[in-house]
């Protein structure tokens, strides 16, 4: 399927410079919604996956999708002061501002096997504060996929050592 098809450029958003990469044309569409959780499933054919971690916001919609499709549990990393328990943190910078990511300290046990997933691969700076987050519980990154990785902002150099995967390169 045509992916990109479903994928619109929404220029100068949220900040002069930016071309913003807009998925709701691709969630809005039964048919590519439900190949796109298909194809993401599978990236990751033979692994064992024990939780799936979503980034607040872009990446709820999909990874707890990706969650019950793969009969792991699903894992929450939201912006700070949102998790109600008690969490861990981690800052970064992205494309356009900076941030502070949080997860629950019991979300991941020692040795989990965890996939990370999120819409857009930018600068990288927030997916590799996740990985950070997830070995700081002790859990096991074993892949990153988007559905949108942005190649011309190089965020694959900061996940060095990672496994990346991604539906549409730009
Ligand atoms: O690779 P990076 O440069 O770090 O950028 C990628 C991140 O930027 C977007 O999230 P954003 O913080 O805009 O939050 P949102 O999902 O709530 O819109 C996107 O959903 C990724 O999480
Ligand atoms: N250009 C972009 N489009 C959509 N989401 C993003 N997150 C960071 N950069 C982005």
């Amino acid at each position: 399927m045509d992916f990109a098809a479903y994928v619109r450029d929404i220029k100068d958003f949220p900040k002069q410079g930016v071309i913003f990469k807009d998925i709701t044309p691709l969630l809005n569409n039964p048919e590519a919604l439900a190949r796109a959780c298909e194809a993401l499933c599978g990236f990751t054919t033979n692994m064992k996956i024990d939780k799936v971690v979503g980034v607040d916001s872009r990446g709820f919609i999909f990874a707890p999708m990706l969650a019950e499709r793969l009969q792991a549990g699903f894992v929450p990393v939201r912006k700070k002061g949102k998790l109600p328990y008690k969490t861990v943190s981690e800052s970064y910078d992205l494309e356009y501002g900076s941030e502070t990511l949080e997860i629950h300290t019991d979300a991941i046990k020692k040795g989990e096997k965890v996939l990370i997933h999120d819409d857009v691969l930018a600068t990288g700076g927030t997916a590799s504060a996740v990985c950070k987050l997830v070995e700081k519980l002790g859990g096991e990154v074993v892949q990153c996929n988007f559905l949108v990785e942005l190649t011309f902002l190089d965020g694959a150099k900061k996940l060095n050592g990672y496994q990346i995967e991604a539906l549409l390169q730009y």
